[in-house]
């Protein structure tokens, strides 16, 4: 198959951890028969520095003409005196809207192998294996009015919650309908005992759910699923929750994993062209150390071939190069203990090649002796 992927490394460590995600995509294609041809645009930091904005018509154009998306990080401390229209942030929110990128999936899994790794009780991690679905274009971050008023005492901000009917219906939908491939339990986390946009959320799930007769529906306040997402992680399957509240929270559970550059996502719009990204930003505190962990971003990778190019053996031999070396004990940094001797990020990423063409043996060998 050939298909055009756009690459956006943006800031920081997403310039380091996208050279991974091509480096085994290239791999890939070359092991499957493939050609996968690789565009790369500017956005965020990188964009302002050589354009003057965030998200230049030429990225914007160059996705546009892409089969599909990947997008490192963006953000850092030298763009933070930005006017906050041009923060290299705005640039990312802005792609998300005009491609339409409403549905954000972040899959949580936790590695047996690194529980160790993770704060939690081994019991506490048992079957943890759940997917927060974050809606992605609308909400607090998107809401206007959204500025800054007055001087002096008399100075006061604003931002704003605001929703569609048919927005809300949108992500709730994408949520019932991956429960219906999964374990059929959908927990839908609002602030409903306050805020308006909640109780629109929350009559809305129970509207949806009508048309999922087999999908369990619970709902839960925001401060309670934020204690439950580490007293009993387990419960839950799909959750499905407001933009700032899925951020949040994704940030949260990804400790469940043992680090946040372990998880993927992908940001699913309504018309075929998807963006996949780590759920991690740009990491200023090592970005050009050779220490970041490439795995959130090869994963994303991974969702990309099975959901945009239906790839799934593809999809499953990173996958499964992945789990070979974390269960060889290869780790990065933020996953070593404090006298190991950690990977750095080339390193890491010359592990999974090293993994992929294993893997390959493996199978050969399997056929060989079919
Ligand atoms: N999707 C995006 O582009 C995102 C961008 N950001 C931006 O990133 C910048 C930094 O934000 P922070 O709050 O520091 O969040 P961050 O996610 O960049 O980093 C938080 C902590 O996790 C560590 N970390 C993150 N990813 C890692 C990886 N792959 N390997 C090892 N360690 C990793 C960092 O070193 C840091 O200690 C800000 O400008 C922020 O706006 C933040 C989140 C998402
Ligand atoms: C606009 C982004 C910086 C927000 C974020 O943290 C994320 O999407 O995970
Ligand atoms: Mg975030």
């Amino acid at each position: 198959m050939k298909k055009t992927i756009a690459m956006l490394p943006g800031d920081g460590i997403g310039k380091e951890v996208m050279q991974g995600a091509q480096e085994v995509l290239t791999v890939i294609a070359e092991q499957f028969g493939h050609e996968f041809i690789f565009t790369s645009g500017l956005i965020g930091g990188s964009a302002i520095d050589q354009r003057g904005i965030p998200l230049p018509p030429e990225t914007l154009e160059l996705c546009r003409n892409a089969d599909a998306l990947m997008l490192g990080a963006v953000g850092g401390p030298k763009w933070d005196g930005e006017p906050p229209e041009n923060r290299p942030e705005r640039g990312l929110l802005a792609l998300r809207k005009e491609l339409g990128l409403y549905a954000n999936i972040r899959p949580v899994k936790a590695y047996e192998c690194l529980t160790d790794h993770s704060p939690f009780k081994k019991s506490v991690l048992d079957g943890v294996d759940f997917v927060i679905v974050r809606e992605l274009t609308g909400g607090l971050y998107f809401g206007k009015p959204s500025e800054r008023s007055g001087k002096g005492g008399a100075e006061s901000a604003v931002d704003t919650l605001f929703y569609t009917k048919e927005e809300v219906r949108r992500i709730l939908t994408a949520a019932f309908e991956m429960a219906a491939s999964r374990r059929n339990k959908v927990t839908s986390v609002d602030k409903a005992n306050v805020l308006e946009s909640s109780r629109m959320w929350r009559e809305t799930a129970e509207e949806v759910k009508a048309g999922y007769p087999d999908v369990e529906l619970e709902h839960m306040l925001v401060d309670n699923a934020a204690m439950q997402l580490i007293k009993n992680p387990a419960q839950f399957d799909v959750l499905v929750t407001e933009n700032m509240f899925g951020d949040i929270l994704s940030d949260e559970a990804s400790v469940l994993t043992g680090s946040l550059g372990m998880l993927p996502s992908s940001s699913l719009s309504l018309n075929g062209l998807h963006l996949y990204e780590p759920v991690h930003g740009s990491a200023p505190d090592i970005a050009g150390e050779n220490k970041a962990n490439p795995l959130a971003m090869i994963l994303s990778a991974a969702m990309m071939l099975r959901t945009s190019f239906g790839m799934e053996e593809e999809a499953n031999a990173v996958e499964r190069a992945v789990q070979l070396v974390l269960d060889a004990g290869k780790r990065t940094g933020d996953l070593a203990f404090e006298n190991d001797h950690p990977l750095t990020t080339d390193e890491m990423i010359a592990e999974i090649k090293e993994g992929l063409a294993d893997d390959n043996a493996i199978l050969h060998i399997m056929e060989a002796y079919a």
